[in-house]
């Protein structure tokens, strides 16, 4: 009898579940976004396992490409269909739009275990309170009094390339990627919290520097995979007493030890160019209204995480292109040894040639590849390219249900050949100075530069301006004296957690020849 009752029941809980399904589906129009066939994806990892075994954003790319800019695909875990958006009126709403579309809610506690409750955590009126507080940290002013330091660090860095290079006859190859990782770490220390790594020769920055290349060589595993999803699938399991989703990240760890000790020295008056300086000053002269200082010292941690490895990235494939582009190199030599011998944050603005090469740079090899935004509540969004329906209906704008998963390949929609025509995915600094060569600004996203690098709307990134700085410094310092040319490694590009040049399958591997102008 016991047993009667428990099939019913369970039969009844199916019923409903499946009816529940049914209705969902009908209420909003993500059935009618086009896209790949069922047919090819896994029962049990929906597309997604075809889209994490490619490149970075790889067959988004190809699907958006094929289908039109905003396309559905299966999600894995039975999870409900997942909307790509490639279409530019869909993700500008999503960005402009905050407090509807948030950042995954399964992965907060997970992020405030890596990151403390900063801005990246933050969510509604506390992200806005918090973002209106650290905005004044990167005004131009503020960023100007961070040139010596960011100098100084990009000096470091040439110099290190260049004895390398002598001590080897004139020319050496060697792995870039710990180089610009320590050269940008050393700039985030001393700017955010006025703290020396010493160009990877810290015990410190050589424990932030493993625990790095631990994450982007397990991010590209099978494993890696699939804990987002089982995550995605079961959030509960984050507060489980499970070692790994307790831990604290090294870099929070370290960070947070020595933004604390620079307060306890109290010297933060007299250090007046620093993050941390400015936000503790700005916290006396507040009253109250501020931040408090372990929100000071999380969003400390905050920068120093999201900044590191995002401009290294930067830095990293920029110069692999004008290694694969010579030309490109030679022009950008002759501007920045003609035009600048001080590269103050005024004089660099003028170097257009250098501006072009960065934007082109983000172009093709957005740091951030992609990210993640959930619907909080039911809505409406508009649509740039329209999609029609089976039964020929168009639609202008597409209902979607509260937890609605969108992913949002920033990579994708920079390389667009239907917009940016055959040559998307080329790297050509040109394009950006050459009158007519650009498409036309109603066909490109809203954002910095019409690009999506550094996201969009009030969520977009707070350290652009300062990424930009060090960029153009680190890229002329190394420029002026030293030549990049590529090797025969065949380099592919994995999203693990950023853009990762990946070689034989092992993640945060990028050999160049550098050598030195005198012996070219
Ligand atoms: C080339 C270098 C960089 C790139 C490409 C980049 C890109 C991005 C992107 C795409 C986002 C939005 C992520 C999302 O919402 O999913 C973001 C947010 C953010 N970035 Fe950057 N970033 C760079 C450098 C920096 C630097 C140097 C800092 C700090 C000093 C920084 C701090 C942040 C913070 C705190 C956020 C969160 C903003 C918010 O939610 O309000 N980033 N960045």
């Amino acid at each position: 009898m016991t047993s009667m009752f428990s099939v019913a029941g369970f039969a009844l809980v199916l019923a409903l579940f499946v009816a529940r399904y049914v209705i969902r589906r009908y209420q909003d129009d993500v059935r009618h976004a086009p896209g790949p066939s069922s047919s090819t994806a896994s029962w049990i990892w929906g597309h997604e396992l075809e889209a994490f075994q490619g490149q970075a954003v790889e067959f988004y790319s190809k699907w958006i490409y094929k289908y039109g800019p905003l396309i559905r695909i299966k999600a894995a875990l039975f999870h409900s269909d997942i909307l790509v958006v490639g279409d530019h009126a869909a993700a500008q709403q999503i960005f402009a739009d905050t407090y509807n579309y948030v950042k995954a809610p399964s992965f907060r506690p997970i992020v405030k275990n890596i990151l403390g409750k900063g801005l990246v955590w933050a969510e509604g009126d506390d992200h806005a309170h918090q973002r209106r507080m650290l905005s004044n940290a990167f005004t131009p002013e503020n960023l100007k009094d961070m040139t010596d330091d960011i100098l100084e660090c990009a000096s470091k860095f040439e110099s290190y390339l260049s004895n390398l290079a002598l001590l080897s006859g004139g020319s050496v190859t060697t792995n870039i990627v710990p180089l610009s990782s320590a050269c940008t770490l050393d700039i985030i220390g001393r700017v955010a919290f006025g703290h020396d790594f010493d160009f990877g020769k810290s015990v410190e920055s050589q424990d932030i520097a493993a625990s790095w290349h631990n994450v982007v060589n397990t991010g590209m595993t099978f494993g890696g995979f699939v804990a987002p999803i089982v995550i995605r699938a079961f959030p509960f399991i984050t507060s489980l007493p499970v070692k790994s989703f307790q831990a604290q990240g090294d870099i929070k760890v370290i960070t947070g030890k020595f933004a604390l000790q620079f307060i306890q020295e109290g010297s933060y008056n007299e250090k007046r160019k620093n993050i941390l300086s400015i936000l503790l000053r700005a916290q006396n002269e507040n009253n109250g209204e501020g931040l408090s200082t372990t929100q000071i010292i999380d969003n400390i941690i905050t920068f120093t995480i999201a900044g590191l490895e995002t401009t290294a990235g930067a830095i990293n494939f920029t110069l692999l292109e004008l290694a694969r582009h010579p030309d490109v190199q030679r022009k950008l030599r002759d501007e920045v040894t003609q035009y600048s011998s001080d590269l103050s944050y005024d004089s660099i603005q003028k170097l257009s040639y250098l501006d072009a090469v960065v934007k082109e740079g983000l172009r093709v090899n957005p740091p951030a590849v992609m990210t993640e935004r959930v619907a909080m509540k039911d809505s409406l969004l508009p649509l740039t390219t329209p999609i029609r329906t089976r039964d020929g209906k168009v639609l202008t704008s597409l209902r979607v249900k509260k937890g609605q998963v969108f992913h949002i390949p920033f990579l994708t929609m920079h390389t667009n050949p239907h917009v940016w025509g055959v040559d998307a995915a080329e790297f050509k600094p040109e394009r950006w100075l050459t009158s007519g060569a650009m498409p036309s600004p109603n066909e490109l996203p809203h954002g910095w530069s019409s690009l999506v690098a550094f996201c969009d709307g009030p969520r977009n990134c707070i350290g652009h301006r300062l990424a930009l700085f060090e960029f153009k410094i680190i890229l002329a310092t190394l420029i002026r004296s030293l030549e990049f040319h590529p090797t025969d490694a065949v380099i592919t590009r994995k999203n693990s957690p950023t853009l990762q040049p990946v070689i034989n399958g092992k993640g945060g591997i990028l050999p160049l020849r550098v050598s030195l102008l005198s012996h070219s």
